[in-house]
């Protein structure tokens, strides 16, 4: 070792950790480095594999924040409600973000080990399921491929059990506008948001009253943002999937890109995008 070397240890730097926890440590690394497992010898598997791996963490923090959010908004903790919804927004947009990199494979590079991926899809992913069931698109039949996982299906059907993020948001504008004894209306709980005229003149008064009721403006932007990011992070995995296999199959079985298209027709929110028209 030379002396002109910087060592920051003399600075104070902690070098040793034979008995303190350490960054690795603390962070799990030796479990998390150590679970990528490429099947091919393809180069471009690795890229593949982490691409999913950080969307899966990314979306692990989505719920977490998701799941914070509608419990303040239900014990009425609007500011910290608002700051989770932003966040959520954000984790979004960085998963939008990664699609630059996927976009760097092309089809020649991943004909090299899509055999290997049998019949597995991002179809399957339960955390993106998740998503869905709290934001309010519900579709129970999206619950058979967890079946063989019996502790995953029980927490998806759990979801459906309870009113979404959506539903509570729905609830919260009806008691702010007509008070407690506001006729909600019931939470749908295990079948897909379906647009609301009621709903829709709800949100139309706040949005023409936005001084009155500043708050439910406030919410109904949030939600319209975070669906904002939401459409962008289809769009980007559709082109990015016809970039890739065209219209082939998807090795979940389905018809590939015309499903995923079909998937972009999805609002979560209907009544919010709705009342733009009227305003
Ligand atoms: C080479 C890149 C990719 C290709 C070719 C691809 C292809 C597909 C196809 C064809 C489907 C339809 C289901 C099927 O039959 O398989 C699908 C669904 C899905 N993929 Fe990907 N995908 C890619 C990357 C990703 C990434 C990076 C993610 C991030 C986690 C992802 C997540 C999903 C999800 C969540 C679904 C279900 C969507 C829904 O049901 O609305 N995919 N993908
Ligand atoms: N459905 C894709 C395969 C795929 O993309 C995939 C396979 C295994 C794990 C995650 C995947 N990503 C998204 O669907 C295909 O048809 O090529």
């Amino acid at each position: 070792m030379t002396d002109k070397a910087y060592d920051p240890e003399r600075d104070g730097a902690k070098m040793h950790f034979k008995d303190a926890m350490s960054y690795g440590d603390y962070l799990s690394l030796d479990g998390l480095l150590d679970k990528q497992h490429p099947i091919s010898t393809a180069h471009d598997e690795l890229l593949f594999i982490i691409q999913h791996q950080t969307s899966e963490l990314w979306m692990k923090l989505a719920i977490h924040e998701m799941n914070a959010a509608r419990n303040a908004l239900v014990s009425g903790d609007m500011s910290h409600m608002f700051k989770m919804l932003a966040r959520v927004a954000r984790i979004f947009e960085q998963l939008n973000s990664a699609w630059d990199v996927l976009r760097t494979m092309t089809p020649a590079d991943y004909t090299t080990f899509r055999e290997t991926l049998g019949p597995s899809s991002g179809f399957q992913s339960h955390q993106y399921r998740m998503i869905e069931y709290m934001l309010g698109n519900r579709n129970p039949n999206m619950l058979k491929p967890h079946a063989h996982v019996p502790e995953l299906h029980a927490v998806l059907a759990g979801e459906l059990a309870r009113p979404s993020l959506y539903d509570e948001v729905v609830r919260y504008l009806y008691v702010t506008i007509d008070g407690p004894g506001a006729g909600v209306p019931d939470p749908q709980l295990d079948t897909p948001h379906a647009p609301n005229p009621d709903i829709q003149a709800k949100w139309k008064r706040v949005y023409e009253n936005v001084d009155t009721y500043w708050k439910l403006y406030e919410l109904g932007e949030k939600l319209v943002d975070l669906e904002d990011y939401f459409r962008r992070w289809r769009f980007n995995h559709v082109t990015t999937v016809e970039r890739i296999i065209g219209f082939k199959r998807g090795t979940g079985g389905t018809s590939g890109v015309s499903y995923l298209r079909r998937m972009l027709d999805v609002e979560l929110f209907p009544e919010l995008w709705h009342l733009r028209g009227e305003l």
